[in-house]
């Protein structure tokens, strides 16, 4: 069967990248993507590229040659729905916050209401395609819906799940590792193979059952955590015996079998997907009764807010033991480069404590909006003030803190700073990315994750 018409149901950070790309490499193929949020709808249809609600590097380059031509942002679900032969479901799916497994499960309620949106539109055979990220095993669910509220007409359900990472999205989509699908029927599988196929090799496009599609993706994001966990729970450890985490990180790295990405010591990881996928994949352990199992994955999330918090424990400490009405700056707020994110930023927990000990915190982020930043500490604008201007953000604080390594900050003109900053003037580098020599030669006090000072 051959695809002419796509619709994707959520514009978010998977949904809108995943379709703009599949729309620039397939140009015969109609993809509308659509939300119900209407302002998330307008900022795609921007006519200024600048205002997508998603920043990617490149990625208004692909959205400027699609959009309009083949890819189309919509508030019109059903309309979407009807005309498609194939839709990819690529709503939220955050940690439940009520009733069973509240701070654990997967919440799925947006999916069981795509689901049944789509059950009472289609009016002919659809392939429903899940690029969100699930439990094992809720296709079943969803099939369970399709079959019993739909029109009598034919559902067939695959699993694709999505491995981009935030800012590189559009060079990963351009060149995946591999595409999984998870199906049971052959021609399905094979039309969505298709698509990819235009521009991935046949190679690294891998068929599954659709429960080894679904557990791959929470397995992946496990492993990848876990990898930093356990350089951050080693960064503790160099802290205490003059050995340098970046150095451990190498060495270690060079080893073939363990390979050297994903090493990098940091003020603890974030993001919308580690966490969360991890509570769901420990949830769905304990559901089936494995206890050891949950409780050895639980482990990398509590060693994440054990890394978070000593950050910001460290800061303290340092500075005599108290920050109280001491004005520190932040450098970063989103929880990588090179993206507007800020979900589960390591810098909102930072934040958070320090305002706890009295601190003055501003902040500056060269991507991250003033009222982002406000309302992801629960719109206590009084707490915190947030700057444009990094050398404004520095001048007379007693500290500064470095949560994101924006690639700018190695480019500042960092004796300036020096200067305009009460003595003694100190750094904490969440993400090593400053260099440890000329950084003490200026004059700074200068600590960063895993390595003594
Ligand atoms: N962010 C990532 O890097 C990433 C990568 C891989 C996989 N994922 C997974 O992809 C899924 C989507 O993540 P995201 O970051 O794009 O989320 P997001 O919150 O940015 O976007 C989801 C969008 O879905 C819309 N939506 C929700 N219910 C809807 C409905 N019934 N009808 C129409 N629109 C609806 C929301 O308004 C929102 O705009 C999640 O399951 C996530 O775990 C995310
Ligand atoms: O060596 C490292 C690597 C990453 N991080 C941090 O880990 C978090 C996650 O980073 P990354 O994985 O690069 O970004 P995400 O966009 O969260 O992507 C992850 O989560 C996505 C959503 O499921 C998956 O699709 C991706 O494959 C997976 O990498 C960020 O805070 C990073 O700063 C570190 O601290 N040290």
């Amino acid at each position: 069967m051959k695809i002419d018409s796509i619709c994707c149901i959520g514009a978010g950070y998977v949904g809108g990248p995943t379709m703009a790309v599949i729309a620039q490499k397939c140009p015969d193929i109609k993809v509308t993507v659509v939300d119900l949020n209407e302002a998330r709808i307008a900022a795609w249809n921007d006519t200024d590229l600048n205002k997508l609600p998603v920043y990617e590097p490149g990625l208004a380059e692909v959205v400027k040659e699609a959009r309009g031509r083949n890819l189309f942002f919509s508030t019109e679900v059903d309309k979407a729905i009807d005309e498609a032969q194939m839709i990819f479901i690529s709503v939220n799916t955050p940690t439940k916050m009520y009733g069973a497994g509240k701070g654990m499960a997967a919440d799925l309620k947006y999916i069981e209401l795509c689901a049944r949106q789509i059950a009472r539109v289609a009016k002919s055979d659809k392939i429903v395609v899940e690029k969100s990220t699930l439990p094992v095993r809720t296709a079943e669910a969803i099939k369970s819906i399709l079959d019993n509220t739909g029109n009598g007409v034919n559902f067939q359900i695959l699993s694709n799940p999505e491995f981009l990472a935030e800012g590189t999205a559009v060079q990963d989509l351009h060149n995946p590792d591999r595409v999984l699908i998870g199906g049971n029927d052959p021609e399905a599988i094979q039309a969505l193979a298709e698509v990819y196929g235009r521009w991935v090799p046949q190679e690294r496009i891998l068929t599954t059952n659709v429960w080894s599609s679904e557990l791959s993706k929470l397995t992946a994001n496990a492993f990848l955590a876990q990898r930093v966990s356990s350089i951050n729970a080693i960064s503790e450890l160099c802290e205490k015996t003059e050995a340098d985490v970046s150095e451990v990180a190498k060495a270690i790295g060079m080893d073939s079998r363990i390979g050297s990405k994903f090493l990098k010591a940091s003020v603890g990881f974030g993001g919308s997907c580690f966490q969360k996928d991890i509570l769901n994949l420990v949830y769905i352990a304990k559901s089936y009764g494995l206890h050891e199992v949950a409780d050895y994955w639980e482990q990398v999330v509590i060693m994440n807010d054990h890394q978070k918090h000593r950050f910001a424990k460290n800061i303290v400490r340092t500075l005599y033991n108290t920050v109280s009405g001491k004005k520190i700056a932040m450098l970063g707020w989103a929880f990588k480069k090179d993206t507007n994110d800020t979900r589960e930023s390591a810098a909102i927990n930072v934040a958070q404590d320090l305002i706890n000990e009295e601190a003055k915190v501003v902040v500056y982020d060269p991507k991250v909006e003033k009222s982002q930043i406000e309302f992801d500490l629960g719109n206590q604008s009084e707490a915190i003030a947030v700057e444009t201007n990094p050398y404004e953000a520095c001048k007379n604080a007693h500290a500064i803190a470095i949560l994101t390594e924006w690639d700018e900050f190695t480019t500042y003109d960092w004796q300036k700073i020096y200067d305009s900053m009460l003595k003694p003037a100190f750094v904490f580098d969440g993400r090593n990315i400053l260099d440890k020599q000329k950084m003490k030669d200026i004059g700074f006090v200068y600590n960063a994750v895993g390595s003594s000072n």
